[in-house]
């Protein structure tokens, strides 16, 4: 179900308590939704989250000619037995605000022999081209057109297991290879690759359907290409993504959040983030309590980076609590080159927060020297007030809910269509926290 609006006020300064469950994660059900192109067989994915990524990608499945039902409570089921060439203008129609057209390239090429890729969403943190899959989907044999609209892509010779390296380890080239390679014919060596839990949950699922998958050391991956795939039945990883943001919200808020489904293994270095600053947490079998423990919140110096660094999507959230900390944080920024938009509301606010081209608080990156306001110096505490703020991107979006909940006064928090880009329901989980909101029609 889509947003009944799209601006909220929120009363702040009252403590979030409860607890709210999590679903499968949006970086993860997205591809496994893809992947299910590849199987001969149909398959079955849990724990599917009702963002509207995953209404976008089920709409390209469907376009594809792939039948999408409901199995039991979240789960879906989903049958390739009927994929055949797409109309351009619906895929277009369908293409939204998602990144994943991309992936389909591999998959497509393998069932069809010809895929087209219309321009693509995401968020807007950077210029996120997409070279790489470009240059990796060409080893494999793929030939590529430019058309205005997109790009179309044939595979004349059939693909081919090859020998690719990544210059960054990129999460979504990373998942391209993976889903090319699996029926490509022969071996692909990958250097360089991503190695998120998301991606290693990608790898489960498509061993699962038949492939020969290892992940060597080093970020090397190898896949053996086989011959057929057969459809998966999948409980999809927990979203480490929303449990970060959660317990942000639960530290900024001084208040107190059980995220049932939350797991201790991919949330290390968060966790260790969260308790330096002053945070607590309690593991527990079924998830994770987040609060705040009383007493003054500590400054950090963070360096987002890829996995098993602290994930870029994490920080936009955690700057919120920062601004509570006493003394002067650095959030250096080296995943995406323009991921500091949404601090201009925080200044708006009352935060204190300067942004510098100059790669701040460790080593340098690729930024550095490009004029790339990507290192974030915030001077805290700072006492927020209310006002009225418009989500740039998802993250920044969920980072100004969070702002919104701890200012003094009434704050109007438009644009917040795009938070259900990534977050299930996250109007009825801030009224289960007890957030004192209304929507706005
Ligand atoms: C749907 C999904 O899973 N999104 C996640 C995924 O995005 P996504 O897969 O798009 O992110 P990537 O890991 O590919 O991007 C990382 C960096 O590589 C650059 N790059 C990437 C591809 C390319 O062809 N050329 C290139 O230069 C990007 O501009 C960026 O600077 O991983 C990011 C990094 O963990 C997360 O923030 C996103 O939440
Ligand atoms: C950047 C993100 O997502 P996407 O790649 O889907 O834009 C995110 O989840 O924070």
């Amino acid at each position: 179900m889509g947003l009944p609006v799209d601006r909220i006020t929120i009363n702040g300064g009252k403590p979030l308590h409860g607890r709210i469950e999590l679903k499968g994660a949006k970086n993860l059900v997205t591809k496994a939704m893809v992947a299910a192109i590849l199987g001969d067989t149909p398959s079955v994915l849990k724990d599917v989250p009702d963002i509207s990524d995953v209404r976008i990608v089920r709409g390209l499945l469907e376009v594809h000619g792939v039948t999408v039902t409901k199995g039991g409570d979240d789960e879906l089921v989903l049958d390739p037995s009927g994929v055949a060439t797409a109309h351009m203008a619906d895929i277009d129609a369908h293409a939204g605000s998602s990144r994943i057209p991309i992936l389909f390239c591999g998959p497509l090429l393998h069932r069809l022999g010809e895929a087209f890729i219309p321009d693509l969403g995401g968020c807007r943190i950077g210029d996120r081209p997409i070279d790489y899959h470009l240059e990796v989907l060409r080893n494999f044999g793929a030939v590529v057109e430019k058309l205005p609209s997109g790009i179309r892509m044939t595979a004349p010779t059939g693909l081919h297991g090859a020998k690719v390296s990544l210059p960054y380890p990129s999460v979504g080239a990373t998942e391209q290879v993976l889903l090319t390679a699996v029926l490509a014919d022969g071996i692909t060596e990958l250097s360089g690759a991503a190695i998120e839990p998301e991606i290693m949950d990608l790898v489960n699922i498509l061993q699962k359907m038949g492939a020969i998958i290892t992940v060597e050391t080093d970020r090397v991956i190898r896949i053996e290409g086989v011959d057929k795939l057969d459809g998966y039945t999948h409980r999809a990883l927990f979203d480490r993504n929303e449990a970060a943001s959660w317990a942000a919200a639960a530290l900024a808020t001084e208040g107190d959040i059980f995220v049932g489904g939350a797991r201790q293994a991919e949330m290390l270095t968060f966790l260790n983030v969260f308790r330096k600053v002053g945070g607590a947490f309690e593991i527990e079998e079924d998830g994770i309590r987040f609060y705040h423990p009383g007493g003054e919140l500590k400054p950090v110096i963070i360096e987002t980076d890829v996995h098993p660094g602290f994930m870029t999507d994490w920080q936009q959230p955690l700057v919120i609590a920062l601004t509570k900390a006493k003394g002067v944080s650095i959030v250096h920024e080296t995943v995406y080159e323009q991921r500091f938009g949404f601090v201009d509301a925080l200044v708006e606010m009352g935060a204190s927060i300067e942004v510098h081209k100059e790669c701040l608080g460790g080593r340098p990156c690729r930024f550095g020297q490009r004029n790339f306001q990507h290192s974030a110096v915030i001077s805290g505490p700072s006492h927020l007030v209310g006002a009225d703020i418009e989500v740039p991107d998802l993250r920044g979006g969920f980072s100004h809910l969070i702002a919104a909940l701890t200012a003094e006064g009434r704050s109007t928090v438009s644009n917040v269509g795009i938070i259900a880009r990534g977050y299930e329901n996250f109007i009825g989980k801030l009224e289960q926290l007890g957030a004192d909101f209304e929507l706005v029609a």
